[in-house]
């Protein structure tokens, strides 16, 4: 059977790097038996360049009926002055809503090779393997109401909603234990429960769902020690679940110590486990059209894209290895410290397929 991807490349460095996903995808089914097929749409800055609006209906159409989805990042200076509605990140939070893909994970791995990019010291990183499952789809991000309003007294108020509801954080709950099951077994659920509502009710719903799941060893934490926990000594977690605004923050802390966040892939994945992937970056203005972008984080995404949504797990290993050895013969793009040769991002992304 023939896989539908659609690639979807977005705003500023989003065309760079998903050009270096695309050569991957199309190396395996060239020369690896992957039958796929490919389509592109715009989203994002491109999508409202394109039709008016940050997710056009056709991309959402295509979307639904991919078999997966890789996108490359979206947003950027050229947008910032468009009314909020049509900015470039509703259109990624749109997708994200009308897939369904409310489980989001984002695993932090230190390749040994660049243990001395880490802005930590490497007996405090070696072996880093953390994952986090931060919730996609609801919180703040997604909260009502929202706005800016006038009060009485002629002063403007912005405001935003953080909601959660108790089926939303059983849901990413389950998805985070089980992740556990499958790993180190141990959860650490991260929330804000000293002060907000909507962290009591997080912390209540995960300890009842930790008792269909006895074998996991779960604990809480508030998230500023959590930030705190991630620089100091993140090899204390296994796997972290938290919220929407949470885990965005946490997963571009826990980018440092991997060594970049050009290193972060990510996975969103609805209740059947259809996915979008996605670097865990953005679309990085400062260095877009410069062929500076590293393109790895996109590429790791593509093997989450094959593990999880193709149930391609040999391909996904042969990527894996690809960059493991892409990094061992030295090569870095400019956002990586040390290695031997300094290249681009086209020239990452043919040694990584010279090396399929
Ligand atoms: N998933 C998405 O599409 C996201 C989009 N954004 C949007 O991206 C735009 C820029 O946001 P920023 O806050 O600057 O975050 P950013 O992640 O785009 O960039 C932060 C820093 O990391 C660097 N960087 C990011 N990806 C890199 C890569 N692959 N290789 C080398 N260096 C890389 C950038 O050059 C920059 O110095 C904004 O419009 C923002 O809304 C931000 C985060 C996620
Ligand atoms: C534009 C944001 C909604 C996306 C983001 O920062 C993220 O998902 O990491
Ligand atoms: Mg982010």
């Amino acid at each position: 059977m023939s896989h539908r991807i659609l690639l979807l490349p977005g705003d500023g460095i989003g065309p760079e790097i998903v050009a270096q996903g695309r050569r991957v995808l199309e190396a395996l089914r060239d020369n690896h038996g992957l039958d796929c097929e490919l389509d592109t749409a715009p989203i994002g800055g491109a999508g409202y360049d394109a039709a008016g609006q940050p997710l056009p209906e056709e991309t959402l159409a295509k979307a639904q009926a991919a078999d997966a989805v890789l996108l490359g990042a979206v947003g950027g200076p050229r947008y910032d002055e468009l009314p909020r509605e049509v900015r470039p990140e509703r259109g990624l939070l749109a997708i994200r809503a009308e897939l369904g893909l409310f489980g989001n994970l984002r695993p932090a791995m230190l390749y040994p090779q660049l243990a001395d990019a880490s802005a930590l010291r490497p007996e405090v990183v070696a072996g880093l393997d953390l994952l986090i499952v931060r919730e996609l789809t609801g919180g703040i991000y997604f909260g009502e109401p929202r706005g800016v309003r006038e009060l009485p007294s002629g002063e403007r108020q912005g405001y935003d909603t953080e909601v959660y509801s108790e089926s939303e954080i059983e849901r990413i709950a389950r998805l985070a234990f089980a992740a556990a099951e499958r790993r180190q077994g141990r959860l650490c659920s991260v929330d804000k429960a000293n002060v907000l509502e909507s962290s009591g009710l997080w912390r209540e719903v995960v300890e009842r769902v930790a008792a269909d799941y006895p074998q996991i060893e779960l604990s809480h934490m508030y998230v500023d020690n959590a930030a705190m926990q991630l620089v100091r000594a993140p090899k204390q977690f296994d796997v972290i679940v938290t919220g929407n605004m949470f885990g965005d923050i946490l997963s571009d802390c826990a980018a440092q110590l991997t060594g970049s966040i050009g290193m972060l892939p990510s996975a969103s994945l609805d209740e059947r486990g259809k996915g979008l992937y996605e670097p865990v970056h953005g679309s990085a203005p400062d260095i877009a059209g410069q062929d500076k972008a590293n393109p790895l984080a996109t590429i790791l995404s593509v093997a989450m894209l094959l593990r999880y949504s193709l149930g391609k797990s040999e391909h996904a290993e042969r990527v894996e290895r690809a960059v493991g050895q892409v990094l061992e013969e030295g090569l870095r793009t400019a956002d990586l410290q040390g290695g031997s040769r300094v290249v681009g991002t086209v020239e990452m992304g043919e040694a990584v397929v010279g090396r399929l």
